[in-house]
């Protein structure tokens, strides 16, 4: 279905879902009434792969081999739909060139990658949606690795329910340990990733899941991506193009990994602002720290004192209590800006 580019169908389609039929409010900035929206019974799921200028690259099914281009239909105003999104979709799908689909629907996130341009911007931006897992990309040198750039992403990570992993290239010209020592006590797994690193274990891990990459310009980011999606570069055109013909290499794509699955690649992130990310957030992405946190006060911030003087994240011992200490050295990140 929806693959029939008959003019008729496609014009019958259309009377039946088209926006024009959904009631909306008179004056400016009306938008239609949940009740009043079709049901669209007949969309079908897709996953969102890219988005450019009012178009977004949607593959049906999750499959790569069925890429569609669609607009969003204008019931959803204006909904934000981002790279990762499972969608429903309808109208002309059979993905042929200059074809034009619409988004009807957005399914609830499961994960949310934010960020804002800085920690005082109130517009908060969805980087990637439902990636399962987040691989913070770093040097181990030229450029020299930043701890603080690394803390930042962790909190969105653990903020936004997608697993950190901790990605370390250039592995030729400088020891881990150093580095990587600051993280123990989070329990956030490390892996090699440099240009002969072997990639078994990470591919292992990212298969047939959404995994989102980030990264500093310069790092062997797209060093990485090529080695783990073959033909990147091409995929990227194809995909980010998203029927305009233009590629913007700015913009999150989703790029499938030959043994399934996708690693999405975030492009062009030059801050990672958290603006709207507490405290709560962070800590309840580990099970020992949110289950203490319980019997905190009212209002704790869960910094401990001076702030915070009853914070029970205080009367933790042994791991848990080195583990608080950890987070809470994130969440002091919380208060910093720094450019990613
Ligand atoms: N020594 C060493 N150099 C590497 C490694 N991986 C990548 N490089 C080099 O680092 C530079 C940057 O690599 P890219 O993969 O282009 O980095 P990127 O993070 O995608 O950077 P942008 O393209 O600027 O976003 C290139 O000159 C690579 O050859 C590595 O494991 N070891
Ligand atoms: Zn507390």
């Amino acid at each position: 279905m929806g693959g029939d580019a008959d003019g008729n169908a496609l014009l019958s389609r259309r009377r039946q879902y088209d926006e024009s039929d959904v009631r909306v409010r008179p004056g400016k900035g009306s938008r239609p009434r949940t009740k009043d929206r079709p049901a669209h019974l007949d969309a079908v799921e897709g996953m969102v792969v890219s988005v450019d200028r009012g178009r977004w690259g949607v593959v049906l099914g999750g499959d790569p081999h069925r890429p569609i281009v669609a607009m969003r239909a204008r019931e959803l105003g204006r909904t934000p739909i981002v790279v990762g999104d499972r969608v429903g979709v309808v109208g002309d799908l059979s993905g042929r060139p200059d074809t034009l689909a619409r988004i009807v629907r957005v399914h609830d996130r499961e994960t949310v990658l934010r960020r804002t341009a800085d920690d005082t911007d109130p517009f908060e931006r969805i980087v990637v949606a439902n990636a399962q897992r987040l691989l913070i990309v770093v040097a181990l040198a030229d450029p020299p690795p930043r701890t603080g750039l690394v803390e930042r992403a962790l909190v969105a990570a653990y903020a936004g329910g997608l697993s950190p992993v901790l990605c370390l290239t250039k592995s030729d010209l400088a020891d881990p340990d150093e580095f990587t020592a600051q993280f123990t006590d989070l329990d956030l797994p490390v892996m090699l990733v440099g240009r002969d690193d072997d990639l078994t274990e990470l591919t292992e891990l990212i298969t047939d899941s959404v995994t989102a990459l980030i990264g500093h310009s310069g790092v062997g980011k797209s060093t990485l991506v090529n080695r783990l999606v073959p033909d990147a570069d091409r995929a990227t055109g194809e995909v980010s193009g998203v029927g305009k013909g233009r590629h913007t290499s700015t913009q999150s794509v989703a790029l499938p990994l030959p043994g399934g699955g996708w690693v999405v690649d975030t492009p062009g992130i030059r801050s990672f602002g958290l603006a709207h990310i507490s405290a709560e957030d962070v800590v309840a992405a580990f099970s020992d720290l949110s289950a203490a946190v319980e019997d905190c006060p009212r209002g704790c911030t869960h910094l401990g004192p001076p702030a915070d003087p009853e914070c029970a994240l205080d009367g933790l011992d042994g791991k848990s209590q080195r583990r608080a200490h950890a987070v809470r050295g994130l969440l002091a990140a919380l208060t910093e800006n720094e450019a990613w």
